[in-house]
């Protein structure tokens, strides 16, 4: 307990916290408590290790699907409508051809937070 206060606490001051709070109280808390809190550039590699095929500027998620046509293309975007009205968060869209580009950040904090990392895992599903 007195562990998760420390950590909540070095949040706040914007210290960089290395390990990853995945499972546990002391995850749940922090999760809760800093869904809209922007992440540090610690937080954003670890995080960044468990998100294949996407990349990262330090303030924006990034990821390029290639699909057979048009029409598939705007399927994909279609199938982003329910997670993202989920969420409540919203990525913006780029439709070139086949080609969907998606940026997810969170606007409302100006950087990235756990919500955008959130909606990529749940987009790398899809
Ligand atoms: C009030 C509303 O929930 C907010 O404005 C949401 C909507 N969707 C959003 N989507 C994204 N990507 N970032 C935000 O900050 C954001 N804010």
């Amino acid at each position: 307990m007195l562990h998760a206060l420390f950590l909540i606490s070095s949040l706040h001051a914007g210290a960089e916290v290395l390990a990853l709070p995945t499972q546990g109280d002391q995850g749940n808390v922090v999760d809760t408590k800093n869904k809209l809190t922007r992440l540090s550039d610690g937080e954003i590699q670890l995080r960044m290790q468990q998100l294949p095929g996407w990349t990262t500027d330090g303030k924006s998620l990034f990821h390029t699907r290639t699909f057979e046509d048009f029409v598939a293309a705007v399927e994909f975007v279609n199938s982003l409508v329910d997670p993202a009205e989920t969420l409540a968060h919203h990525p913006d869209i780029t439709i070139n051809y086949n080609q969907v580009s998606l940026e997810v950040t969170t606007h409302d904090a100006g950087g990235l937070t756990e919500l955008d990392f959130e909606l990529a895992t749940i987009v790398s599903q899809l």
